[in-house]
Parts: C-alpha cells; structure tokens; sequence
C-alpha cells in the first residue's frame, strides 16, 4: 500500500495513546511524530510543516480543565494561523472540545477512539489541509499571471523587410516546443515576441510566466526559479511554488538570461537538462512541461569566449534562435510606430487629435533611437503630454545623441549649465523614460518637466 505524502504529529502525555495513534497511522501517512512532553512543541514545530497535529487536551496528571490544550493550540495557530488541529478529549470534556473548536481547531476526537475513527477523521483532515494549501499557490500563481498580464499593448507593428524574417520564424516556431533564444537591444520588442510565440502556441490557453534574471539575487534565485516548502529559511512562511511550476503547461519567459552568474546558470542547467525540480528544502522531484523561451541584449557568444556564459547552457536554450535588428536598422518602422503610439496615447491623455507632420518625422527618422522601441513609446507619450498644440511639432521631441562622453564638464562652474547638463545626462541614460531620470535626479516628475521647459530641452 503507498503511504500518504503528509506529516502528522500526535502529542499526548499518555504512552498507550501514543503508540496506538503511531501504530495505525505509520500505515496510512509518510511520516508520523509522536511526542509525550508538551514543552517540545517549540521544537517540532520548527523541524515541519504538519499537515494535521493531533493535540491532548490535559497534560499535567489530573487536570481536566483543558486550559493547558487550548493554550498549546493558541501557540500552535499563533505560528502557523493555516495548522489543522485535531483536538483529542475525553469524554465528558464535550464543552472543552466546542471552546478549542471556536479557537480555531478543526474537528475533535472523543477517547477512548476507534482505530477507524482516528483514521478517517485524520485522512479527512489531511485532505482538507492539502486543498487548502492548493488553493493558496493557485492564488499566488493567479496574482503574478494578473499582474503579467495587465499590460497596456500587445499589437506588433512593422514594416521593415528586416522584420520579415522574425515573422516567418515566429509563425515556424510558435508550433513546436523548442526553445528559443530572442537576442536584442534594450527596447527591441523581445518580450513582444516572446509574447506573440506563446500566444500562437498550443499552450496559448495556459500561463505566460515572465522572470527578469537581472532582477533575481543569486540567494533568490532557486526558490524564485523552483519554490520553497514551508520553513526552508528564515522568510520561507508558507509552501511556494517556483516559477518553473507556474509556467507548467504552458511558457516560461527568462528576460536577461545574459545576466546570471555562473553558479545561477549550473542550477538552471541541471534543471533544464533533467526536465526536473525540487522545491528549496524538499527532495521531492517535480517533473517540468515547459516551453523555455530566453532573451538577451548581452553578447552571450563573446561571453562564452570569455568563458562568462556557458556553452552547454546556450545550447540547451537556443535551438531556434531569433536576433531583432535595433530601430535604427529599420527605419521603416519609425513612422507606423510613432502613429501608433500616438494613437495609444492620445487616448490615453485625451488628446485624441493629436497629429504628426513630416518635418517632424524627418526628426523621428534621422534619430538614432539607442533605446529603440521603448525610447520612441516615451518620446511619443512626452511629447503628447507636454505639446501646446494638437501638431506635433520637432520641439515637442527631445532626441539628444549619445555623445562621446557622457560626464558633466569640470571646469564649467555655472550653477544653472551643471544642472541642465545633468538633466540631459539623466534623461539619455534613463533612455527618454522621464520618470526614471527625474527619480535619478531626486526630483518630481513635474519638478523635472518644469526645468526642461525652463532650459529648453
Ligand atoms: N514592433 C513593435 N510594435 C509595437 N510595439 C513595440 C514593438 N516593439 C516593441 N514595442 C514596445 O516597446 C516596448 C519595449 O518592448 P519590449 O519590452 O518587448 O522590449 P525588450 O527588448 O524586451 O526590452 P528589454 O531588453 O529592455 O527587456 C514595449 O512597450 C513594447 O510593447
């Protein structure tokens, strides 16, 4: 007969209690504690995570109060408000066993008990304790899906004949479940891709589970990637499931992937290569169904060179490998894009008017747009923003080229030049994104949107 995968702790200071209760459930459950000396409690309870904990209700020889049960349940529930414990009273404590339950005890036993009714009742209890746990992962997994998913745009716009390519690889690969590997620029729409792959998949109807490696510590990294079991560290409160688990079924979407360390990149390919994981502090092995789709803008080919990135790894990740040409390398796009984003915005402030002439585009499309796409989207929903009139005019537009040195000039001591200098420089390196820069400046946004117009940028 296979066991139950569930712990049970039965404490009792009454001996034959104890070995009948190890006696019948050792047959049914994994792993069954008994413990006679209620000052262990602490203990057991920072060994595991019971599934049902089977309580006295008196210790102390002669006391039928129940108050020494209640106070241990109260302990018990005080470190885990999710126990399910299951009161043991005997009879003519009837009354107890109501108070413990209105304390948060999930059922009660009546001694002397049946070996059946133990049995049943802890079996029902521990399936009720297993859902219950379920439905909390399913309600962490939907949280992080929800939030995945409000996302404002998901239209691909092109029409670039360096795109055509990517399009048909798109419509190739989305099928099958190989691996893919997106490389990129910043801002290039990898992410949009991963997206439209998925979406065009057979796994389209489950989970999009995205992880930005760049944004995991190395001490995060296996029970963000994996999960936890309850009580695997400090912060391990409850069961987690990793966002490998989450992905099941459908895609997993590793963003920076250029930025693990090496030690990160061995535990990701052990995972990979057996199509298996373990939750941090449990051995229990879970078998993966995952698509994997990767993306980089870091050169992972020199990075292998330079012995940065590994070469077993690439290969596990990029059976079809797609490479985004940055925005400058596709002019073409620059108009559709900026109509596009004048539309989404325009909406979105209500400027619904809001109009593009063609010296402005020349300005659009003589740009370099280092931040690609995502530079033009901010560029575009700035100059909505701040525009006076409904045509958008080249002054609305503030395209500053990187130049070939990107520090403050020491000599200059003009108050009012270091700090238009600074703005331009924070505003470059936050890619147009006005938010970030005026967080780099230590300003407010419309502190920052003032000073620009002051200096005429
Ligand atoms: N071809 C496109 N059509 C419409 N919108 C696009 C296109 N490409 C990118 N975008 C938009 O530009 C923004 C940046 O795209 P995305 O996040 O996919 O880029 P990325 O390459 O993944 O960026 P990063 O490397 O910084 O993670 C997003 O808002 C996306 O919707």
């Amino acid at each position: 007969m296979t066991k139950e995968d569930a712990k049970i702790l039965v404490l009792d200071d009454d001996q034959g209690v104890l070995y009948t209760a190890k006696m019948i459930l050792k047959q049914h459950f994994e792993t069954v504690i008994i413990e006679k000396d209620p000052l262990k409690l602490d203990f057991l309870l920072n060994q595991h995570n019971y599934d049902v904990i089977v309580l006295d209700m008196n210790f102390s020889y002669g006391l039928t109060s129940g108050k020494e049960g209640i106070k241990l349940l109260r302990k018990i529930l005080a470190k885990d408000p999710n126990a399910h414990v299951l009161m043991n009273t005997a009879y003519g404590e009837i009354d107890i066993a109501v108070e413990a339950m209105k304390e948060g005890a999930v059922d009660f036993l009546v001694k002397p008990w049946q070996k059946e009714k133990l049995l049943a009742t802890v079996q029902s209890i521990c399936k009720l304790s297993k859902t219950k746990k379920q439905v909390q992962e399913l309600k962490t997994s939907q949280k992080i899906v929800v939030k995945d998913q409000q996302r404002e745009f998901e239209d691909i716009i092109s029409v670039s004949p360096t795109m055509k390519p990517i399009f048909e690889a798109i419509n190739k690969v989305a099928e099958t479940d190989a691996n893919v590997l997106i490389l990129g620029e910043n801002g290039t729409g990898k992410e949009l891709i991963a997206r439209a792959i998925h979406n065009r998949s057979l796994r389209a109807d489950e989970n999009f589970i995205k992880v930005d490696l760049g944004a995991v510590s190395e001490t995060l990294f296996e029970s963000e990637l994996f999960g936890h079991v309850k009580g695997a560290f400090t912060d391990a409160r409850e069961d987690r499931p990793g966002r490998f688990e989450m992905a099941h079924g459908g895609t997993l979407f590793l963003d920076e992937i250029g930025n693990l360390s090496l030690a990160m990149q061995a535990k990701l390919l052990t995972a990979l290569q057996f199509k298996q994981i373990s939750r941090v502090g449990s051995n229990k092995a879970i078998n993966l169904d995952t698509r994997l789709i990767c993306a980089t803008n870091m050169p992972l080919y020199d990075m292998i060179v330079e012995s940065e990135f590994r070469q077993d790894l690439l290969y596990r990740i990029n059976t079809v490998e797609i490479k985004l040409p940055p925005l400058r390398d596709r002019i073409e796009d620059i108009e559709p894009l900026a109509r596009h984003f004048l539309k989404m915005y325009g909406k979105k402030y209500r400027k619904e008017k809001m109009r593009l002439n063609d010296t402005t585009l020349n300005k659009l499309k003589k740009y370099s747009w280092p931040g690609n796409v995502r530079e033009l989207q901010h560029a575009i929903e700035r100059a909505v923003i701040m525009a006076n009139s409904p045509l958008l005019a080249p002054e609305d537009f503030l395209l500053i080229e990187r130049p070939t040195q990107n520090v403050i000039a020491t000599d200059n001591y003009n108050i009012e030049e270091m700090e238009k200098q600074a703005i331009q420089n924070a505003v470059r390196n936050a890619e147009g994104n006005l938010t970030k820069a005026a967080q780099t400046l230590g300003l407010g946004r419309s502190t920052l949107y003032r000073k620009m117009s002051k200096y005429g940028l």
